[in-house]
């Protein structure tokens, strides 16, 4: 079996005087993996834990085999925060030629992103034109030029409309089949089927962790957002 290609053990993270992850241990495989939990429960303060870029108290995290944030993996891990990462001013292929030059890759790369995410058609247009889900394949194509093995997206559907949602969860699916682990996170609880395997958090812990239908089974439910109100519940 493959080994895992996120592990966290026991992470404390400490933000505004608050335990925000007051010990969470956690694991990501191959595939497509959601990240779910309540807005606030500290999801993107995790994501950040994983690319190096959350001072953190105690525990380890290791992307890769290797530890979070170290050199090695600058390539390797992709991100794409809730922030936009492109340019407004600039075309789709002026933002991506820009970023391959500070990534240190080959030129190359940008028509194979481009591609990825279909946008071909518009390469020549500048950014602040572009739809909201135009714009959010833009920032995912930057995500891509590294060619990671791991990409990590936060919340990278929110406020689009069902049909870009479709689209671009079937773009995490292909990224997947590609090679590459997705981590998405989420706060819509819908979005829960289309994972292989789902991480549900609450209060700076996992909850539950399995494929849709194990979680469902186990808790006896018909659908995710079931499920987790009833772990909810079950705590109290
Ligand atoms: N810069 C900060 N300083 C202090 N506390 C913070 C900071 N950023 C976030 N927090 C707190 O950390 C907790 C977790 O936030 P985080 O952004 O990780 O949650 P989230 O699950 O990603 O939420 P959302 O879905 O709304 O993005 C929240 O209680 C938030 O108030």
């Amino acid at each position: 079996m493959m080994k895992n290609v996120v592990e966290v053990r026991d992470l404390v993270v400490v933000r505004g005087g608050r335990d925000v992850l007051p010990g969470i241990s956690l694991d990501v495989p191959a595939g497509v993996t959601g990240l779910l939990g309540p807005s606030g429960c500290g999801k993107t303060t995790l994501l950040r834990c994983l690319v190096g870029a959350q001072r953190v108290r105690s525990g380890s995290v290791e992307v890769l085999g290797a530890p979070a944030g170290s050199g090695e993996l600058r390539t390797r891990v992709g991100y794409v925060t809730q922030a936009a990462s492109v340019y407004d001013d600039l075309t789709v292929g002026e933002n991506l030629a820009f970023f391959a030059r500070v990534l240190g890759v080959d030129r190359s790369s940008v028509d194979r992103v481009i591609d990825a995410v279909s946008l071909g058609d518009h390469r020549d247009q500048v950014v602040g034109r572009l739809s909201g889900g135009q714009r959010s394949r833009a920032g995912l194509a930057v995500a891509l030029l590294g060619e990671p093995e791991l990409l990590v997206l936060d919340e990278p559907t929110v406020g689009l409309d069902p049909v870009l949602r479709r689209d671009l969860w079937e773009l995490f699916h292909r990224i997947a089949e590609a090679g590459s682990a997705v981590l998405v996170s989420s706060h819509v609880m819908d979005e829960a089927e289309r994972c292989h395997r789902l991480l549900l958090m609450r209060e700076g812990r996992i909850i539950a962790d399995g494929s849709p239908d194990e979680i469902r089974a186990n808790t006896g439910t018909t659908d995710i957002e079931a499920a987790f109100l009833h772990l909810v519940e079950g705590e109290r």
